[in-house]
């Protein structure tokens, strides 16, 4: 029997005022899959990590995570620490008052893993960051910043991991840099893997299936070759906006 899939997302709606943000969504998401969820600015896709993330209740539809009925509705039936995933938002939430390595840590320390203080120096080598353990996230770069965020949403292992434009606010150089370490990681680790984005090349360049976002719904899903063959006009001029 074939496994699981990692997200099953069904009717998936969900209404902050008159018009719906998440519009009846459909998304079923391989174990081990690399997804990019590539859409412009405001049409749902933050709200709809929200949701995988179990932050937000529906208001009708479902979603099951790893076979597991995780949010029926406006019931969340797992809660977020429950659902194996690691989140990098937009939005990095580090802690002025934590060192970097306390900020590796404390994951484990909530989760009660063991083998703490080997997790996050293993951590710390994987991001080529053992260097800047001791210091406080005003004595570093935006780039550094972002290693740190990535590491802390990885150490957990976990086994979904959800990112919310992660390479947004950095230079050419540094973009390159994370967005090959993160696919790396995904690889090694055969994670499962959702990535907002409004940059086509990115979600190209990464991922193994594209669901083309519009107004708080998926109007195309498919491989990186299905979309570039794609004759939807919106498609189209999403992943052409120059042509
Ligand atoms: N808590 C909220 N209350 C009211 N409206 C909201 C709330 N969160 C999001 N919205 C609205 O829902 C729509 C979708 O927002 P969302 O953040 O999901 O979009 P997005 O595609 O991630 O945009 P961006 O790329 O700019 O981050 C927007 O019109 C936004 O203003």
């Amino acid at each position: 029997m074939a496994p699981a899939p990692c997200i099953a997302l069904v009717a998936a709606t969900k209404r902050y005022g008159p018009r719906p943000v998440l519009d009846a969504v459909n998304l079923s998401v391989a174990q081990g899959a690399f997804v990019s969820i590539l859409g412009e600015s405001g049409c749902g896709k933050t709200t709809l990590l929200r949701v995988l993330a179990g932050l937000e209740p529906l208001d009708s539809g479902r979603l099951a995570l790893f076979g597991e009925p995780a949010t029926d509705g406006p019931r969340l039936l797992l809660a977020p620490h429950r659902r194996s995933l690691g989140f990098l938002f937009q939005d990095l939430a580090l802690w002025p008052h934590l060192t970097v390595r306390q900020h590796l840590a404390f994951g484990l320390e909530v989760r009660r893993m063991d083998r703490i203080p080997e997790r996050t120096a293993d951590m710390l080598g994987l991001l080529a960051i053992e260097d800047l353990a001791g210091r406080y996230p005003q004595q570093l770069s935006g780039g550094q910043q972002q290693l740190v965020a990535l590491g802390r949403s990885l150490v957990v292992n976990p086994k979904l991991l959800l990112m919310d434009e992660p390479l947004a606010n950095l230079d050419v150089r540094r973009k390159s840099h994370i967005r090959n370490l993160i696919k790396t990681i995904a690889t090694q680790r055969q994670l499962t893997v959702v990535y907002v984005t409004h940059d086509h090349r990115e979600a190209f360049a990464l991922s193994d299936r594209i669901a083309v976002m519009e107004r708080g719904r998926i109007i195309e899903e498919g491989s990186p070759d299905e979309l570039r063959r794609s004759t939807n006009p919106l498609v189209r001029a999403f992943i052409e906006p120059d042509g």
